[in-house]
Parts: structure tokens; sequence; C-alpha cells
């Protein structure tokens, strides 16, 4: 597979296309489109916090990549007029980096945290204090003679988003007064993402078209509108430019986006899987080796949308092939594996043998 179709599928942004995200990206909770319970939650704790005149509580956003968390933190501090300053975990090394970004903030300004779950652990301790008090100890020296000197913060909402709400010690989960979880889109869903951003883009997506462009897209509002964008390539140069479903297929076709949309980790996972392991169960760990990537990788990037399609479960003895896994790979499972097991009952029961 091709980088250009890696980067078609895959669910993480380069720094082009971030750049080409923002002009799409909802300004608004009422432009946000599905999520609804989240939205509604959200809605009111914005909403009772405006009331009080108070900095809204804060707030834990979970859920894949390019699911619309950074959206949804950039919507918190537009709905609560105040400016946001963006960061992440991984680039917060030291306990001092977070307590000279917290003593910078603005009164009420929110702070958007992306990859939470991956700050060293003396800045996650340093955070604990400073979110619940607004208040941080700032360490002067080594050893016997080191001194706490507390310095007080200005009230702040911390926006943290993580792909992976189970890594986050409960002391830091239990100090975010509001925690969502982000589920991958329905197609029904995407269909209302793409009209939208087909307007602000100017392109003439049919009905039919935005359904084929939603099906291939994997849940996901980001790979939705790249694939817009492709199609829409396809569209002018190939044809009139009138995005149809029959035009969408053939473009994501030469994209070689199958179907189902599914990108090359999840047919590597899947064909890893049966060819080599027979259908499962395997472990995590294994299966991240036999694709060569990292299991964290597999887990939050390739394993949710498998699980929603019905091919992959997993168990407590490891992941497993479904039936809809061998047949979507063309492949017949074996007697003896678990979705052979499955389907052997509908072969005998046909009267074909
Ligand atoms: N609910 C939505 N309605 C309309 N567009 C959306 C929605 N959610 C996301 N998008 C679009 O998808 C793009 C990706 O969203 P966003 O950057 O917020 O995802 P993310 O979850 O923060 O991803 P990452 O974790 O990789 O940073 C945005 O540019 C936005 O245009």
């Amino acid at each position: 597979m091709s980088s250009e179709e890696l980067r078609l599928v895959g669910a993480s942004a380069d720094a082009e296309e971030r750049a080409a995200e923002m002009a799409l990206r909802p300004k608004s909770l009422d432009e946000f489109i599905g999520q609804d319970r989240v939205r509604e939650q959200l809605s009111l704790v914005l909403d009772a916090a405006k009331g009080r005149g108070r900095t809204a509580d804060h707030v834990l956003l979970s859920g894949g990549p390019g699911l619309g968390k950074t959206t949804l933190a950039m919507i918190i501090a537009s709905e609560m007029q105040a400016p946001l300053r963006i960061t992440s975990g991984p680039a917060i090394t030291h306990a001092g980096d977070l307590a000279a970004i917290l003593s910078s903030l603005a009164e009420g300004e929110v702070l958007f945290l992306d990859e939470v779950h991956r700050m060293a652990r003396p800045a996650e301790e340093l955070l604990y204090m400073a979110m619940e008090d607004f208040r941080v100890d700032v360490v002067v020296g080594k050893g016997p003679g080191a001194t706490a000197i507390p310095l007080e913060l200005p009230a702040f909402t911390l926006v943290g988003a993580t792909t992976r709400a189970g890594m986050l010690p409960a002391p830091l989960r239990d100090r975010f007064g509001f925690t969502a979880h982000m589920d991958l889109y329905e197609p029904a869903e995407l269909e209302l993402v793409l009209r939208r951003s087909a307007t602000l883009l100017g392109v003439d997506l049919r009905p039919d078209g935005a359904r084929e462009v939603a099906l291939r897209s994997r849940g996901t509002p980001r790979i939705a509108n790249r694939l817009l964008r492709r199609v829409r390539d396809f569209a002018e140069v190939r044809g009139s430019g009138v995005v149809t479903g029959p035009v969408a297929a053939a473009a994501l076709e030469i994209y070689e986006v199958d179907a189902l949309g599914l990108d090359r980790l999840d047919r590597a996972v899947l064909d890893s899987l049966c060819r080599l392991f027979g259908g499962g169960p395997v472990g995590l760990s294994t299966l991240a080796v036999a694709v060569g990537e990292e299991p964290e990788t597999v887990e939050v990037v390739a394993e949710p949308f498998l699980v929603r399609a019905g091919m992959l479960a997993r168990t407590p003895r490891g992941r497993i092939a479904t039936p809809a896994a061998w047949a979507h790979l063309g492949l017949v499972p074996p007697r003896g594996t678990f979705a052979g097991a499955l389907t052997l009952p509908l072969e005998e029961d046909d009267g074909s043998r």
C-alpha cells in the first residue's frame, strides 16, 4: 500500500491536513454533528457555568483519533468566550513545563491538553492540585534544603483528551467534573458531516455520493472529510464535478479504499489473525508484532472499527476473527476455529453435504 493510501484512511492528521481541517471545523455546539448525548450534557455544563458566572468544570474527552475532541475543546472555549491554549501530554516532560503553562494562563482560559495519558508522572501530580485548588507548589532547591513555594493560579478549565481513558490514573480521572466518551459515528451522521463540508468547499455532492463516502469513512469525520477532498479531485478531473454514488465509488477504488473503508492496518490485522493464527484467539501484543505496529496503535486505531464492523471480537483469551472477517478476506474458516464453529452448523443445516 502506498503512503498516499495510508494517509487517506489512517485517522491521524499531518500538519498540512490540520490546516485544511481548520476551515471545516464546526464553531459552535449547534454546528457540531452527532454525539447527541455528549452535546446535550456538555451544553448543560457550559450553560450552568455561564449562569453562575464561573469557569466551567474540567472536561475529559475520550475517543479515537479524528472524532472531534480538538473541535469540542475549541467550541468549549468559544462558548465560554474564553481564550484557548493548546498543548499535549508528550510535550510536558517536567513538572516545571506544566507549572510555566499554568501560571501564564489568563483568568477563565481553557487549557486543552491532548493525549493527557502520556504526561510525565511528576507533572501529573502537579496537575492534581492545580485542577482542584487552582494552586501549585513550586519546589525550589534540592535535597533536604528544598522548599515548596505555593503559587496561586487563575481559575481555568482543563479540557483533557485521551484515546485511552483506561490508562489515566484514578486520581486524575476523578478530578474531571465531566467525562464524555466519543463513539464512532453512524454513517447517517457522517453523511451530515459530508454535506456540511461539501457546502463549505463548494462541492456538488449528491445524496448517493454522500452515502457512498460515509460508508467508507470508518465512522470518523476526519476520514470522511479527507475522502471528500479526494473524491472531489476525481470528479473535477475525470467528470463534470458532480459527486454521485458511482463517481465516489470509482474514485475511492483508485485510492484503494475498500467498500467498507478498511485501511492497511485493518486489513493487516485481519489477515494475520486469519492466515497466521488460524482465526485466534491471539494476544494483542503478538498480533501487534505480526503487523509491525505498537499494541496501542492496533488497540486504539484498528480494533474499535473492526469490532464495530463485526469482524473482530476481543475475548479474555485474545483476539478472534469472526465469520465476517474470513468472508471479507475471501477465506473459509477451517473447522475447529471460532469462526468455523460459528459457520459450521449453518453449512450442515443447508442440506448441501
Ligand atoms: N461532530 C463533527 N461535526 C462536523 N465535523 C467534525 C465533527 N467532529 C470532527 N469533525 C471534523 O473532523 C476533523 C477532525 O476533528 P478533530 O481534530 O477535532 O479530531 P480529534 O478527535 O481531536 O483528533 P486527534 O485526536 O487526532 O487530534 C475536524 O477538522 C472537523 O472538521
